[in-house]
């Protein structure tokens, strides 16, 4: 995975696998292609096998968000490492045991594997929910200074950066510094609809703010031509 332009990770939200196949053909050469996201749709569905095959060599985000006890989390993310991505992700509030325990697995698989080691990331608060959602669950928000809360904590236990949506972005950067990733779904170009998420920003807006990677789905992916918006959305990043 390159730093720089290859900014977007491509959110194959889908259970058809020629579907799939046909996305990345279209999109694998697009402009700001940094790879594939596959996630619990997707995979349930094909599992490893089909992954492999749909993302082709192209670097694979594998979205599992797993949120276990400790020692399932770290077989899962052995487990994982064997289709070599380049990202793998837990749920923080699996807390920090948990967090420790899937960067130590991580580690350990990759010199198991001579597989290279993924960035693991810790999903903070989900970008579906805002302030009140987190009120309806007993978590303590506002959803930023939750965000907050857990980035600070997955950073202590060695992980590689946060899933967080583009609001907490300038945040994030000043209090975990330059090189903890952060990772950005939520991303609505104003041309597209939000649809279930909440805590949205454009792709312009988010990689002024910060952020290393962007992961968009539906605005490409369900459009009638994907690559002319991946095209439009490259163009607002210009
Ligand atoms: O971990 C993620 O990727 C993720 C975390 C989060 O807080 N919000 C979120 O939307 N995602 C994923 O990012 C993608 C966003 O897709 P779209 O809303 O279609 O752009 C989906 O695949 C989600 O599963």
């Amino acid at each position: 995975m390159t730093d720089g332009l290859e900014s977007v990770f491509i959110a194959l939200d889908t259970s058809d696998p020629l579907g799939a196949r046909h996305l990345v053909r279209t999109l694998g050469k697009g402009p700001r292609t940094a790879g594939f996201k596959i996630g619990k749709e997707f995979f349930t569905a094909h599992g490893p096998v089909g992954t492999r095959e749909v993302t082709d060599g192209y670097p694979l985000f594998l979205d599992l968000k797993f949120h276990d006890i400790p020692n399932t989390v770290a077989g899962a993310i052995r487990s994982s490492l064997q289709l070599r991505p380049a990202i793998v992700n837990v749920h923080a509030s699996g807390g920090a045991a948990m967090m420790r325990a899937a960067a130590q697995a991580a580690d350990e698989a990759a010199t198991a594997f001579d597989a290279p080691r993924p960035w693991v990331i810790a999903v903070t608060v989900l970008t579906s929910l805002d302030d009140s959602d987190l009120d309806q669950v007993g978590q303590a928000g506002p959803a930023r200074e939750q965000v907050l809360r857990l980035a600070r904590l997955a950073q202590d236990c060695g992980l590689d950066g946060v899933v967080c949506s583009p609001r907490e972005l300038a945040d994030l950067r000043r209090h975990c510094g330059p090189d903890f990733r952060l990772v950005v779904p939520g991303i609505r170009p104003d041309w597209a609809d939000s649809g279930d998420q909440k805590r949205t920003m454009t792709p312009g807006e988010a990689i002024s703010a910060g952020a290393d990677r962007l992961v968009i789905g539906r605005p490409v992916t369900a459009a009638k031509d994907p690559l002319a918006a991946l095209q439009r959305l490259a163009s607002d990043l210009a």
